[in-house]
Order: structure tokens, then sequence, then C-alpha cells
């Protein structure tokens, strides 16, 4: 298990670049190891910036994209192409432009899919998916979380039940803090599996949850770790309480 390390850029776009920059270096790093990555995407405003900056980049295509497979951390159980759906906003801002192979896209069932409603079953089949590359989820290369002004990360809320499961890897989340209330998230355990975590933190609104989670409140952002690496990417406001 790795300690909490930050960096911290001048403002959102700084960061948003800086990312991009880190997880295409990540990608090809993993590849050239051991063939193939895997990266764990994350929804939101930091985690959408992010997704649109490697877009923008040439460096890009150095990575070679069927060679990835992509999971999400968490996802909010809505119809197929609603776009609120995290999987909507990524493929919006990335995906659709990369050439990946789909079977290795694994989504998150929508609540129009093969499980219709049934969040349970379909946060199931999700742990079932990863076992399959892995003895529980697959060595993640990168799994990227945001942070919530609450210091929730995933859709694991402070205080809510999600937070203190300790088994399986992922779960239903019902009435979520933050709409939408039904959700799938990767637990504690499916996340500490990653080689390196990294939460991305920008702005002034997401000030009082970075002081806190690596400060000693109790919030899920400040109980992630990765087992290489644990990194903390800010802005100077969402760092400005440190
Ligand atoms: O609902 C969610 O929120 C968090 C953080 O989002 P942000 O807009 O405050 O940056 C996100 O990480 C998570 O994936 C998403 O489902």
């Amino acid at each position: 298990m790795s300690e909490p390390e930050k960096i911290v850029l001048a403002d959102g776009e700084q960061l948003a670049a800086a990312a991009a920059a880190r997880l295409i270096t990540v990608l090809v790093d993993a590849q050239a190891a051991r063939g193939h990555a895997h990266a764990v995407l994350t929804g939101g405003s930091n985690g959408g910036a992010l997704l649109k900056a490697v877009a923008a980049s040439p460096a890009r295509d150095a990575v070679d994209w069927a060679r990835v497979d992509l999971w999400w951390g968490d996802e909010r159980f809505l119809p197929a192409g609603d776009p609120e759906r995290n999987e909507t906003q990524a493929r919006e801002y990335l995906l659709d432009a990369l050439p990946l192979e789909p079977g290795r896209v694994h989504v998150m069932a929508p609540s129009d899919g093969e499980f219709g409603d049934d969040v349970d079953a379909a946060a199931a089949a999700y742990a079932a998916e990863l076992a399959g590359f892995g003895s529980a989820v697959p060595a993640f290369d990168v799994l990227m979380l945001g942070v919530g002004p609450d210091g929730h990360v995933a859709s694991l809320f402070p205080g809510h039940p999600g937070y203190a499961v300790t088994e399986g890897t992922a779960i239903a989340v019902r009435e979520s803090p933050k709409p939408p209330p039904v959700r799938i998230s990767l637990t504690l355990g499916a996340i500490g599996a990653a080689r390196q975590v990294w939460l991305l933190a920008g702005g002034a609104g997401k000030a009082d949850a970075v002081a806190g989670a690596l400060g000693d409140q109790d919030l899920p952002a400040g109980a992630v770790r990765g087992t290489e690496r644990t990194l903390w990417l800010l802005d100077e406001a969402a760092a400005s309480k440190l």
C-alpha cells in the first residue's frame, strides 16, 4: 500500500493536461511491460476534462488502444445513452474517437439493459466480469477517481452504507446523496487492487474535501490507496486549504 503524494497544477486546464499526459505514459508503459493495459475511468467534472485532454493530445496515438481494457469506477444506473451516464460522457469526450476493441470496453449495465431495473443483478454481473480477469479484479494499471465536494469517490459517499462494505468488488448503491439515487460502484477493496490510484480534484469547491481527506477526516477520498502509488492531482484552488 502506498502513501498519498500530491502534485499541484496551476488551474483546471493544466490539471487535465498533466493528468492526460500521465495517463498516456502509464498506458504505454503497461503495454511495454505486460502487453496490455487496464485503466479505470471516472465520471465527474475533472474526469471529463481529463478525457477531453487525452482526445486533444497528439501523443494519444502512442497507445495501442486495441490492447487497452477500460473499466469504470462507478456508474449512474440510468438508461443507455442517458447524458448523465458516465459511459455516455466518456464515449462523447474520448472513446468514440479511439480505435478501441469493443469487447474490452467494460461498461456497467444501464437500467434498460439485460438486467432491467435490477441494480443488484447489474452490479453482480460487473463483479463477475471483473473476476474473469484476475482472482477478483484485474491488477488495474491505473484507476482514476474524481473527488466530490463531500469527499466521495466513485459512488462511495461519506457515512453511506457502500463506504462500509468490506466484501465484494462491485455493489449496488441506493439513495445516493448525489443524484441520481441508484448507482453501481466499485468497493474500496476493488479500488485498492489498482497499481496506481489517482484522485483528481480541481476548483475551490473541492478544497474542503481535499483538506479533510488528506487531514484527519474519515472520507472515502482519504481511504483509497494504490498498491504502488496513490497520487492526488490538484489545482491550486483545490489545494488552497492544505
Ligand atoms: O457522481 C459522480 O461524482 C464524482 C465527482 O464528480 P465531480 O463532478 O464533483 O468532479 C465522480 O467522480 C463520479 O464518478 C461520479 O459518478
